[in-house]
């Protein structure tokens, strides 16, 4: 297949920052998606409405002159929301779900809950109101080891938390093991986004003939059985999978750093890493459906009707790109691709 027409895309699991770092990787997810839904973890967070809807105001703000993108908010949950924020959330429109941070547990959750029972009443009212809860599935407990927090998150809080909301539509959030497609495969109003970075790497990446920071983000890269086990959920045309890059904006001085953060900067070329990803198991067939119908449906939005197209093209991941601090270095730096945005 030389040339891959699809449906334009829309990622839904995005971090855009704010302010000049906002400014300068906006115009690529722009380049690509129709629509995201964008990340509340913010310096402060996005907490309210009010916070959301001045939020959206800059990133429309930010939009590149004569193209069109539709910010989808969402709300960080702390553990002061109160069930008339949430009731404000669903009549505002434009905010279309909360996010759950276990305190402590990724890139700014220090205002994230603190013990996930406290919310018991907010669940209620999403649950009666329809709003999706989107989880950062990760225990923080130090007790429990970095690559199995995940699968203990989904064991001591997702089941009883489905348990006790079953109406509750959730997306369990990048989502890395085969432990997680196992459990959104056997619940039901769930679903879970899948990034670039999980179906192309194994933890191996991390350690390939030194520590390698730009692969470093949370939940961590896993063993090959659990990225062939997303892909193979990805590729598999199960709506409950769909596309959310996790795209992470930081720069390159805090990345290559005695104690870097957690994040990778896919925004740049987000399409042509799941192409690589689909074609390496023969399913560009699934890709459309993956990165532009199942997440529209999951959140009642019409699927776009524009398209975009994929060229079979060779081209090399740019070392760098321009961005506030220092530079910020692209997943796959240097590397050669072999699908292109046209
Ligand atoms: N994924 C990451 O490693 N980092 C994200 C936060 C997150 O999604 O957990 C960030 O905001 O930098
Ligand atoms: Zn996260
Ligand atoms: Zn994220």
């Amino acid at each position: 297949m030389q040339k891959l027409t699809i449906t334009r895309p829309d990622d839904w699991h995005l971090h855009l920052r704010d302010g000049a770092a906002l400014k300068a990787v906006l115009p690529h997810t722009v380049r690509q998606f129709a629509r995201a839904i964008v990340m509340p973890n913010l310096k402060p967070p996005v907490r309210s409405v009010a916070d959301a809807a001045a939020y959206r105001d800059r990133i429309l703000a930010a939009v590149p002159e004569g193209q069109q993108f539709e910010p989808l908010m969402t709300l960080y949950l702390t553990d002061n929301t109160s069930p008339e924020e949430i009731i404000a959330a669903k009549a505002s429109q434009f905010v279309k779900a909360v996010k759950y941070y276990p305190a402590g547990a990724t890139t700014n959750s220090d205002l994230g809950v603190t013990d996930i029972r406290k919310c018991d009443r907010v669940f209620e009212a999403m649950q009666q109101v329809d709003l999706p809860l989107l989880l950062h599935g990760e225990v923080t407990d130090h007790t429990v080891d970095m690559f199995d927090r995940e699968k203990v998150f989904i064991d001591r809080h997702l089941i009883p938390l489905k348990q006790q909301f079953p109406k509750l539509r959730v997306v369990l959030e990048h989502i890395t093991t085969s432990d997680a497609v196992q459990y959104v495969l056997s619940a039901s109003n769930i679903a879970a986004t899948i990034t670039p970075q999980h179906l192309l790497f194994n933890r191996n990446s991390l350690f390939q003939g030194g520590i390698r920071p730009h692969f470093y983000c949370l939940p961590i890269l896993k063993r090959e059985e659990h990225r062939s086990a997303l892909l193979q959920a990805a590729t598999s045309g199960n709506p409950k999978f769909f596309l959310g890059t996790d795209s992470a904006p930081h720069p390159r001085n805090s990345k290559e750093s005695s104690c870097g953060c957690a994040g990778c900067y896919s925004a740049l070329h987000a399409m042509e890493l799941y192409a690589e990803a689909f074609e390496s198991v023969d399913a560009l067939d699934k890709l459309e459906a993956f990165a532009s119908f199942y997440g529209a449906d999951f959140y009642q939005l019409p699927r776009n009707t524009e398209h975009i197209i994929l060229t079979k093209t060779t081209w090399r991941v740019p070392d760098e790109v321009p961005f506030p601090e220092s530079e910020l270095v692209p997943l796959w730096a240097g590397q050669e691709m072999t699908w292109q945005m046209a």
